[in-house]
């Protein structure tokens, strides 16, 4: 994919801190602009056939990293998708500089006051999470700010259901549309 895609079909690719919500809004986004959605972590679950945390188990932090930049690197040259990528991924340069340049990426931001209150529903879900303290988790919820800067746009989701966060981001994705690619 080059420089010439139209912004209409450019993938979507949808970033943030874990349980921010990307997949449950990257669902709804791609059912309302009926695209494919791919998650990256399902992928992954896919291919090992059990959730990330045995993945983890099974071959470390290490490994699924490199696994999920393959994936990443393979799926988000393709158009018209709704990708929601894990909340590690854009610590990878290269997966940061290979979305930016073919997608439209979208930051889902929280704020660290609403955050914490969903930790309990996830966490069993997120092995980067387990054993840490609130103090270690309110840390790595601070420095994974910075990796997230690197976007096209960002949208504050504290107070918002997933269902308006996904009409605010269809909206905006619109009005792009009308202005940089008229026709
Ligand atoms: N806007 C929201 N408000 C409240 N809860 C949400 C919202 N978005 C997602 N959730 C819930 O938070 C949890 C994590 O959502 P998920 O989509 O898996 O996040 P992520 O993919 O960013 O880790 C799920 O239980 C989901 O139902
Ligand atoms: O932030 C991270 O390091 C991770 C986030 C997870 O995805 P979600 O952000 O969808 O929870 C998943 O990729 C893995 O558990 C590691
Ligand atoms: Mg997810």
């Amino acid at each position: 994919m080059n420089g010439r895609v139209s912004i209409r079909e450019k993938s979507i690719v949808i970033i943030g801190f874990m349980g921010v919500g990307k997949t449950t809004v990257g669902e709804l986004v791609a059912k309302k602009l009926y695209r494919t959605f791919i998650d990256i972590d399902r992928v992954i679950e896919e291919k090992f056939d059990g959730p990330i945390v045995k993945v983890f188990e099974q071959i470390g932090e290490q490994a699924f990293r490199k696994l999920e930049k393959e994936v990443i690197m393979d799926i988000c040259t393709q158009r018209l998708k709704v990708i929601s990528l894990g909340g590690g991924a854009f610590l990878q340069d290269e997966i940061r500089k290979i979305t930016l340049e073919n997608c439209i990426v979208i930051f889902l931001d929280i704020t660290w006051k609403l955050w914490k209150e969903r930790l309990n529903i996830i966490i069993d879900s997120r092995p980067v999470l387990q054993g840490l303290t609130m103090e270690e988790i309110e840390d790595l919820f601070n420095r994974r700010k910075g990796i997230y800067t690197n976007h096209h746009s960002r949208l504050e989701t504290d107070h918002l259901n997933a269902n308006e966060i996904a009409d605010y981001i269809v909206d905006s994705l619109k009005l792009s549309y009308e202005l940089y690619d008229p026709n």
